[in-house]
């Protein structure tokens, strides 16, 4: 089968429902039968995991936004369109959360992007607004940034941090260890491995024969129980060099078996148990790695991971930052990268970055972004490699 014709035609077929005049209720649900059995066959079964675990963030987004009078302000407004700081400003809120709100309303198709990026309300926001039986209240209107005081501490009555919580709850920091390590074996295309060129930019690493001193050397800064690690060494066997998994003693404790028995003549692993938030210990290493930490953080701490790294890295080294990457157009967000988003804040009070965010945030710790590898199969996978390098390097710019 012709895939890519077959999607065409069903992308022709929706451009030439919206320009008929109103179908009826029964047309509507025969072709809502029809759209959701070709969906059921197509959707990936981590996106129907995803809905039935943490799905409920849309919801959220929408109860934020009617609390903000969000809905109250475009619905009874003569304009037909808005854009994100006028909403801002309006709502009185912060304009970042405003800004994740509503892409989560676009995605929920609450909103339309128009061409010229601005949004416009559908129809249904007359419900949501003043008087519509689906308005009630509740109180939000600045993005999470304390990642010491936010939703997960306020819920779980806590002072402390989501990973510090867990270190008391072992059954939780199992669960999420083994979460960590599910999303990348579970999901090919989104492992680092896939979408860095590994074999082609550690080809000089490579051979069966050579010393572990003529090797790579890497750092796996909040690296969990060594699965990232486990991937590379997997996807590269003649790989040589020595590995550094970093992490709290805690999660180091749980480090893969298989990683224990690696002290082989050409590789050797050493697995830390340290702080990111101190300094980095390994100077001048040729790769240091972050793997979704930085969107466990709102951008203070994020810096303070950053600058340690910088501070370490020589003028050769590389940062490869592996994380989810949202495009700056909101149009362009799925539901979910929306449901993470939310997660993030709710758990973290931290978010998930679109690649100006990194780039801002990489700058302004002496960092530069080099490039960002994103999956072939662009458009399911948000995962992204960015690449950085001391913004004095050489090889910059
Ligand atoms: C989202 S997990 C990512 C794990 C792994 N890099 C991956 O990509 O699957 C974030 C990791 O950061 C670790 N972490 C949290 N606080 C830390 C700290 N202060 N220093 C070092 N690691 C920390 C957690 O224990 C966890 O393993």
């Amino acid at each position: 089968m012709d895939v890519t014709r077959l999607a065409a035609s069903i992308c022709e077929a929706a451009e030439l429902l919206a320009s008929q005049p109103a179908i009826d209720l029964v047309q509507r649900a025969e072709l809502s039968r029809a759209c959701e059995k070709l969906y059921a066959i197509v959707e990936q079964p981590s996106s129907r995991l995803e809905k039935a675990t943490v799905g409920i963030t849309p919801i959220v987004a929408v109860r934020i936004a009617i609390d903000m009078g969000i809905f109250d302000f475009v619905h009874h407004s003569p304009k037909k369109e808005f854009n994100s700081d006028e909403i801002a400003t309006r709502a009185g809120a912060d304009p970042l959360l405003v800004c994740r709100i509503l892409r989560s309303l676009t995605a929920s198709g609450i909103f339309n992007v128009t061409p010229a990026g601005t949004y416009k309300p559908d129809i249904v926001v007359k419900d949501l607004a003043e008087g519509g039986y689906l308005a009630s209240r509740i109180m939000m209107n600045l993005s999470p940034e304390n990642a010491y005081a936010g939703p997960f501490q306020y819920v779980f009555g806590t002072e402390e941090h989501y990973f510090d919580w867990m270190t008391s709850h072992p059954s939780q920091l199992d669960a999420f260890n083994r979460t960590m390590q599910a999303g990348v074996i579970r999901d090919n295309a989104a492992r680092w491995t896939q979408i860095f060129p590994v074999a082609q930019r550690f080809q000089q690493f490579l051979g069966a024969n050579s010393p572990v001193d003529k090797g790579i050397q890497l750092v796996d800064i909040g690296g969990g129980i060594g699965h990232e690690i486990k991937i590379l060494l997997d996807t590269l066997p003649c790989l040589r060099g020595h590995f550094v998994l970093q992490d709290v003693p805690g999660v180091i404790q749980s480090m893969l078996p298989e990683l224990k028995t690696i002290t082989a003549a050409t590789r050797t692993l050493q697995a830390m148990p340290c702080s990111f938030f101190d300094p980095q210990p390994v100077i001048g290493a040729d790769i240091y790695f972050l793997g979704r930490v930085l969107h466990d953080w709102p951008d203070a701490q994020a810096r303070s991971i950053l600058q340690h790294t910088r501070n370490a890295m020589g003028k050769d080294s590389l940062l490869l930052i592996h994380d989810r990457v949202l495009p700056d157009g909101p149009e362009k967000v799925h539901l979910s990268d929306t449901i993470m988003d939310f997660n993030m804040m709710a758990l973290c009070s931290s978010l998930e970055r679109t690649e100006t965010q990194f780039r801002d945030l990489l700058i302004s710790v002496g960092l530069d972004l080099v490039r960002v590898w994103r999956p072939s199969t662009a458009g399911l996978h948000r995962q992204a490699v960015l690449e950085a390098v001391r913004a004095d390097s050489p090889d910059d710019g």
